[in-house]
């Protein structure tokens, strides 16, 4: 494995006329948590989709753990993934639908259940696993879910939202438990709206605006290139309403109606 988890080389998905994701390019070292922000709409989700092989890029390459994204069957091996909503069977208690994930990777019953029995512990889920998923909250569901992306050891796991419906505490857990996976050299690629959780635990912060990669740095470096304020927010918001003015500015060059106003992003 090389010593770069993931790198991806000009990837770019168009849908019609529109860039969702424009000639991304990314380099992230094993054992590190990359915080990947963006307002609403940038691109987040797209990239994260083409590097879990679920959407496949108009252009460009990626190799996650060594593996290009062409070769479905070994990423996933080698992956986990958290969508925003997590893939699960409501008709399934979570002690079934753990059972389900680990046998898709050929974990045998009894190191499964041991593994389950620890992480739904570890989780607060444990009094719960057999009630039916249906019956559960949307923050019971996210952690089994979570579970499940972590449950077969991946070297690479992408977090979608992986703290929104969760109470302070399993927020907590969800911070502990990445940190702790980092201390096991697994690289983690963190996409959250929640800057303190990215400001605590990133080693690199990327920021999607509009597609395109418009800037990427150490938190503590993002946080100094804001002017006067130097706090994560303050940064997002710099780096990426300066895209907003080239954007407003391009187009008030070729569009004399114009009005030039300036959309405050959402964090
Ligand atoms: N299947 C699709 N068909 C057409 N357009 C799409 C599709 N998926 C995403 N897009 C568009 O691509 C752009 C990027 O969307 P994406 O979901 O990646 O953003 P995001 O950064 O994850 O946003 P959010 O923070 O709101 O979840 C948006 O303009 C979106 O409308």
């Amino acid at each position: 494995m090389t010593d770069h988890a993931i790198i991806a080389d000009g990837l770019t998905k168009q849908y019609g006329t529109e860039h969702a994701v424009d000639d991304l390019s990314l380099s992230i070292p094993q054992g590190t948590v990359y915080g990947f922000l963006g307002p609403n709409g940038a691109g987040k989700t797209t990239t994260m989709r083409m590097l879990v092989t679920l959407t496949e890029p108009t252009a460009g390459t990626a190799q996650i753990a060594g593996v290009p994204i062409t070769d479905r069957p070994r990423i996933t091996q080698r992956i986990g993934y958290l969508p925003a909503e997590p893939p699960v069977f409501d008709e399934l208690t979570a002690w079934e639908q753990l059972r389900h994930v680990a046998r898709l990777h050929g974990i045998p019953d009894d190191e499964a259940d041991r593994r389950i029995e620890t992480l739904l512990d570890r989780f607060g889920l444990l009094a719960d696993a057999d009630k039916r998923i249906e019956s559960y909250s949307t923050g019971m569901t996210k952690k089994v879910g979570i579970i499940a992306a972590l449950f077969h050891d991946p070297d690479v796991v992408f977090l979608d939202e992986p703290t929104s419906g969760l109470d302070p505490r399993a927020a907590r857990t969800v911070r502990d438990t990445i940190a702790d996976l980092v201390t096991r050299e697994m690289t983690i690629f963190l996409s959250t709206h929640i800057l303190p959780i990215v400001d605590e635990l990133a080693d690199t912060i990327g920021v999607i605006n509009d597609g395109t990669l418009v800037a990427e740095a150490p938190p503590a470096e993002l946080k100094f290139r804001a002017d006067e304020s130097p706090d994560l927010e303050t940064a997002f918001l710099e780096v990426t309403s300066e895209r907003d003015t080239t954007d407003s500015e391009r187009s008030q060059a070729t569009d004399s109606d114009a009005t030039g106003s300036e959309e405050q992003p959402h964090v």
